[in-house]
């Protein structure tokens, strides 16, 4: 990536990488040296793209990615690739929800009635998927494992899939995730080098693009946003990891490394 910067595609999740874990899934905000570090970095880059979980107009608002000079070509990946919105347009582009997903937002109320969901148990409705937090209970490692099978069950009956995640198991359509979205993008790009940061089980699909990508002769760097201390880290993204960070603050101070370097080139 230092060797061919003009040729490289960085990537980075959004949720635990660029901005710091809270209760609060609406109160999450970029770090606030996230905007300024990737400003500094994408004017050296081929491109930059944010893939996350997140609709892509959320995480546009949350991240404070818009109309933010340097940044005039980010690419926002939402919805695990499913939606994407450019700088450059100010657009977002998405297919429509499958009709499953309006079958499971009406049949996940009753169900976690009928299964004593305890209390500060939270579904957040995000259009094209419905994700039920735990975080807010008092054991949420308790409430997972109440919720992990049935939710399942209710996702497959209406042909949807459940992502795992920090404290969160989100109920999703099939055939998009983050390691689709990310090769699309650096051949979209015609990328020569890629690198990608990421934290939770959900960034491990874009770990594999990486790794296949280096198969193929393009190099490629992965850097684990740690959760260590937390009790949420995900050991095989860090088994897997190029470098290990600690968090957001990490990720940040790792981007202003990188631009500090490439300024000097
Ligand atoms: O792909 P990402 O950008 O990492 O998004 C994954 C999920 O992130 C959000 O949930 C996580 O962050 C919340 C705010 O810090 C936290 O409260 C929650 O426990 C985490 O799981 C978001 O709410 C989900 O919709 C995303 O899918």
């Amino acid at each position: 990536m230092l060797r061919v910067p003009e040729h490289a595609v960085l990537a980075l999740d959004f949720d635990g990488t660029l901005a710091p874990i809270v209760p609060d899934p609406a109160k999450a905000r970029a770090h606030p040296g996230a905007v300024p570090a990737l400003a500094r970095l994408a004017p050296r880059l081929r491109a930059v793209a944010v893939i996350t979980g997140r609709p892509a107009e959320e995480a546009v608002a949350y991240g404070g990615f818009a109309a933010v000079e340097g940044l005039g070509h980010l690419t926002v990946l939402g919805a695990y690739g499913a939606e994407r919105w450019d700088a450059a347009t100010g657009e977002v582009h998405a297919a429509p929800p499958p009709p499953g997903v309006a079958a499971v937002r009406a049949g996940l109320p009753p169900l976690l009635a009928e299964l004593g969901a305890p209390e500060g148990t939270w579904t957040e409705d995000k259009g094209r998927a419905l994700a039920v937090h735990t975080r807010r209970t008092a054991d949420p490692d308790g409430a997972l494992a109440l919720l992990r099978e049935p939710l399942a069950a209710l996702a497959a009956r209406h042909g949807l899939i459940v992502e795992p995640g920090r404290m969160v198991l989100e109920l999703r359509p099939p055939g998009a995730d983050k390691g689709a979205a990310l090769r699309e993008f650096v051949r979209e790009k015609t990328a020569r080098a890629v690198a990608y940061a990421g934290d939770d089980l959900g960034d491990l699909a874009a770990y594999g693009a990486v790794e296949e990508l280096r198969g193929e002769g393009v190099p490629g760097l992965l850097v684990c946003s740690s959760a260590t201390g937390t009790g949420e880290s995900v050991p095989e993204l860090a088994a897997r990891a190029d470098v290990l960070v600690p968090g957001p603050e990490g990720v940040v101070a790792f981007l202003e490394e990188l631009a500090e370097e490439l300024s000097g080139a």
